[in-house]
């Protein structure tokens, strides 16, 4: 379990409330207002930013000290963290080796992390000739081989189609079913968290909300999250 224990995140005069557990394994989608927190709180649970008090707890372990790369996570950015001099397999090999020394064994992973993902034969090429759509992949190879307990998406694939879109949240929850991953993902779009999430969380007013079953949710939003659906 994913627990953000009496968090309390300010920046400058933006403060943001989180007091809320995700069960392990589970898909969640973060949706709110533009300013009000989503990526803040992300980073808070990667390490990136400290919250001035409160504490984040995976599996009963206290990781607010944690460095990021100590964390048990992995984290997609819209601009899918792809190095551009370097080839997709080692882009996605980057994922186990920062240094990049694979053993045999670790690239054959990568090659079937690839062929999962529907990159096999593209193993050579630099993410500059690939998609936008197949740079999507080479970020879902890499999360895929690094098979993290956790898995934090920041609109990920905003700069996608609507079809290939659908294509890659697939694509997420068969990566999460197969590794147990626990998601959240931030969008701005509801359908997302529809195709994508059992449950959602409002951040709003200040306040990150506990997970909620997603349909209910958008079916019947509350003030705060009616306005910006613009119900
Ligand atoms: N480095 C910073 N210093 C001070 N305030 C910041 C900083 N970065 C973000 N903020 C403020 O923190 C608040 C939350 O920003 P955040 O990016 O988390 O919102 P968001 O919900 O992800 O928005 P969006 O949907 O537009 O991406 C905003 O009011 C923003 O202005």
């Amino acid at each position: 379990m994913l627990t953000l224990d009496d968090v309390v995140i300010t920046q400058d005069d933006f403060r943001l409330t989180v007091d809320f557990s995700v069960a392990k394994g589970a898909r969640v989608a973060v949706i709110g207002p533009s300013g009000a927190g989503k990526s803040t709180l992300l980073s808070v649970i990667a390490g990136f930013f400290s919250a001035r008090s409160g504490r984040v707890v995976w599996d009963g372990r206290d990781i607010s000290k944690d460095a990021p790369g100590a964390r048990p996570l992995s984290i997609l950015f819209q601009d899918q963290n792809l190095f551009p001099h370097l080839t997709v397999a080692q882009n996605v090999g980057l994922g186990i080796r920062p240094d990049l020394k694979l053993s045999t064994q670790e690239r054959d992973a990568v090659r079937r992390a690839l062929e999962q993902t529907g990159l096999g034969g593209l193993d050579a090429r630099k993410p500059g000739t690939l998609s936008g759509g197949q740079q999507s992949r080479v970020a879902l190879a890499r999360a895929l081989l690094r098979a993290r307990p956790i898995m934090l998406l920041d609109e990920p694939f905003a700069a996608l189609g609507p079809a290939l879109k659908d294509e890659m949240l697939d694509l997420v929850t068969e990566i999460a079913a197969e590794t147990g991953a626990t998601v959240l993902m931030v969008s701005h779009d509801p359908a997302d968290a529809r195709r994508f999430a059992p449950e959602t969380i409002v951040v709003a007013d200040g306040v990150a909300h506990s997970p909620q079953p997603t349909a209910p949710l958008l079916d019947n939003p509350p003030p705060a999250l009616a306005a910006y659906l613009g119900k």
